[in-house]
């Protein structure tokens, strides 16, 4: 096999909204790189990388796959960048991955609110972008109201690197301002691909006119970058004596690297991906001035040096192959027919196979460097976002080097460092729905189906309601709840009923309580015979969200003469108290109980004993008054200053609370906290208020104590009263 050096590899991300043509852009980009036979049009849902049947029918690209190819020397990862604003988590999780990104436009209709959220991502990460304004063939598309969106809506400094010949239907090609050449695509025939282009010297160009226009956008180009990079701008006025004809190509090429690189500014580019023009400048564009997996930084890597490091982005299951795990290695070598550790999950698992994940086939590797994206077969437990490495060994040899440098940083004991490699934290569901197969029958397939599905999409969560013992799903958003009853659907062929969606609620208690109880029973010649005491306290401190905020204390006395079973067996049943709350059966947060007494006949059953503490758990918490906590969502919103005073009113009605308004040059950004039980259907109510002129994200703040009313409220309608 060839030796794959990192620096010539380029992990890359391509965002978009909905429709600016990220697929067809892919599509192209593996056409020219000769490993798609034909060029399959969108339209007939006849494309590489969206393999998911449904993504191409609902026209959002849900999943991060990943596929490779080679241009010029250089082997590219595209990794796909979900654009949909519930899919914060996998665009978080796409973003980790990959080392700079592709931004596509339409050009006819500039930056779209979408993008605008995944660039910000993008931004958060520091991920160096280019942009490709595609669509430059419609009748509507610009360049300048392009880059005027970009600089208005991203915030960001676009660096032009082309400039377009033609416009609308007329549009033919594109003058190159580093190398001063035009390229121009001429479509003869239908069954013009647009592999071939004409590239020539701008000196040759017969028009006039638009000679004056690129050597004006050149100088524009060399003045800006000379200003954003300080090594350009000497060289500019020492060697070429500010001769901007003289720049040659290369030098000013480099300087727009280090500035793409630092993120001063973000190259922009124009094509049209339908008609077949400009996807190879933009492959060159992206070999030029992205980076290389060695030119960006990432957390962990250091502490594994030359040792295997990688994370599991996403996990696909394929019916012949079963479980197929995508991995980007951070460092040291993978290899196929090998044993590694799974940290999050601390077990060992073999690899059976490695695979490239080609375009138009799996290629099966000997073995893996650094930087790269692979496909690894026989991976079983591997769950999307786990970290793998070598061994144990190596994982103990990179705590040692992690806590070394810790306490050189800060003398602070006892904190151990997080081997697992950057991961994105897995937020508490907060929505769920019941779900039920066809018949009986098909339960089996269900389970199945969802054990599968969790595997790759680690914020679904599902359980089985122990009362109904009808099994539950536990979701992120709405849409994400709808995309997992379409996949059930379409992928494992089962016709699921989902029930209403519900929100997940939480209990705690608002008073301290102290109680007995004694369970008497005689199971055949068996007397089983217990007392147990406890007191129940509400913790204070209910500004966790975090489930496991209930404790389990015990009487100093009581500690000492229960056995290792007995006590077991006592938590057991104080814990499953704790699974369903007295008022609606919702897990119950932020209660201390402390075990005051347990007295036991002989010949008493450990799982009695853990029934009695149970019972008693249940009287104390009913007496002890019952509080309904409820999810509040922190949300921000970004929209125009037109559209703020509809979003306030809205807002309003959702029992919002606004904590800030700030300004960001011509748009509001709003926060604010609204009960989630309160946003059902935002996306489309602000989608409507505003126009789509507005971005909005949710995320878990807290649980909160609802109020009286509104609690009376939801405890009447859940009794169905209401
Ligand atoms: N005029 C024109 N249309 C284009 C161009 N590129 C893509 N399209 C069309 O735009 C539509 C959307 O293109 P896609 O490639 O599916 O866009 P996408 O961003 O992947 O869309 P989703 O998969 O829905 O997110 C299709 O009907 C394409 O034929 C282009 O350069 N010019």
């Amino acid at each position: 096999g060839r030796r794959q050096y990192s620096f010539l590899i380029r992990n890359i991300g391509i965002m978009a909204h909905i429709d600016a043509g990220k697929t067809t852009t892919t599509e192209r980009m593996l056409y020219y790189s000769g490993y798609t036979r034909a060029l399959g049009d969108v339209d007939d849902g006849d494309t590489v990388t969206d393999f998911m049947v449904q993504e191409r029918e609902r026209g959002i690209t849900i999943q991060s796959a990943a596929v490779t190819f080679d241009w010029k020397k250089h082997r590219i990862n595209l990794i796909d960048t979900p654009g949909h604003v519930d899919f914060t988590l996998e665009v978080e999780r796409a973003l980790r991955v990959l080392d700079g990104a592709v931004a596509v436009f339409d050009a006819s209709a500039g930056v779209e609110a979408q993008t605008l959220t995944v660039w910000r991502q993008a931004e958060k990460h520091h991920v160096p972008c280019i942009c490709f304004l595609n669509k430059m063939d419609k009748p509507g598309a610009s360049l300048h109201f392009s880059i005027e969106s970009i600089k208005k809506k991203l915030k960001a400094n676009p660096v032009i690197l082309q400039i377009p010949i033609g416009s609308g239907k007329s549009f033919t090609g594109l003058i190159d301002l580093i190398t001063n050449q035009q390229m121009t695509w001429r479509v003869k025939s239908r069954a013009e691909d647009g592999r071939v282009f004409e590239t020539k010297s701008l000196s040759q160009s017969d028009d006039p006119e638009l000679l004056q226009d690129a050597m004006e956008a050149r100088a524009a180009l060399i003045e800006q970058v000379a200003d954003l990079d300080d090594e350009f701008a000497e060289l500019l006025l020492g060697v070429y004596g500010e001769n901007f004809d003289a720049v040659p190509p290369a030098k000013l090429q480099e300087a727009v690297r280090r500035v793409t690189l630092a993120r001063k500014g973000v190259p922009v580019l124009c094509g049209s991906s339908l008609r077949n023009k400009g996807v190879q400048p933009l492959l060159d564009a992206i070999t030029a001035y992205l980076p290389a997996p060695n030119e960006r930084h990432h957390d962990l890597v250091r502490w594994y040096q030359d040792d295997l490091c990688a994370l599991a982005f996403k996990v696909v299951h394929d019916k012949q192959r079963g479980p197929l795990v995508f991995v980007r290695i951070y460092s040291g070598t993978m290899k196929p027919q090998s044993a590694v550790l799974n940290i999050n999950r601390n077990n060992t698992e073999r690899m059976s196979r490695l695979l490239l994940p080609f375009a138009d086939q799996h290629v099966e590797i000997p073995s893996l460097t650094a930087g790269n994206i692979a496909l690894c077969v026989g991976l079983k437990q591997t769950v999307t976002g786990d970290t793998i490495v070598s061994s144990k060994a190596s994982a103990v040899a990179a705590v040692r080097r992690a806590q070394k440098e810790k306490e050189g940083e800060r003398k602070r004991g006892g904190e151990q460092a997080s081997l697992v490699l950057a991961g994105v934290e897995v937020p508490e569901p907060v929505f769920f729905c019941s779900i039920e197969p066809p018949t009986m029958s098909r339960q089996a397939d269900l389970e199945n189906a969802l054990t599968c599905l969790q595997r790759e999409d680690p914020s679904l969560k599902v359980r089985v309601d122990s009362d109904s013992g009808q099994t539950i799903l536990c979701g992120m958003g709405e849409l994400h709840i709808e995309i997992l009853h379409d996949r059930i659907r379409r992928e494992y062929g089962i016709e699921t009923h989902l029930g209403p969606l519900q929100v997940a609620y939480r209990e705690t208690i608002l008073q301290s309580m102290a109680t007995t109880d004694t369970l008497d029973r005689t199971v055949g010649e068996r007397r089983h015979m217990v007392t147990v005491s406890v007191v129940v306290c509400p913790i204070m401190d209910s500004s966790s969200s975090s489930l496991t905020s209930c404790e389990i204390t015990y009487d100093e006395e009581v500690e000492e003469q229960l056995s290792p079973d007995v006590r077991d067996a006592v938590e057991n049943g104080v814990n499953s108290s704790y699974l369903q709350g007295p008022l609606l059966g919702y897990p119950v947060q932020g209660v201390s109980t402390m075990i005051q007494s347990v007295s036991m006949e002989p010949g008493t059953s450990l799982a009695m004993l853990s029934a009695c503490v149970s019972r008693c758990m249940l009287k104390a918490l009913r007496q002890a008054g019952g509080q309904v906590l409820e999810p509040v969502m922190s949300l921000e919103v970004t929209v125009g200053e037109e559209h703020l005073s509809s979003v306030l009113g809205d807002l309003a009605q959702r029992r919002g609370a606004i904590r800030d308004i700030q300004s960001r040059h011509d748009s509001k950004v709003l926060l604010a906290t609204a009960p989630l039980a309160e946003m059902m259907g935002y996306s489309t109510a602000l989608r409507t208020l505003t126009s789509g002129n507005a971005t909005f994200s949710l995320q878990l703040d807290i649980y909160e104590a609802m109020n009286p009313q509104h609690q009376n409220a939801l405890l009447n309608k859940m009794a169905g009263l209401a």
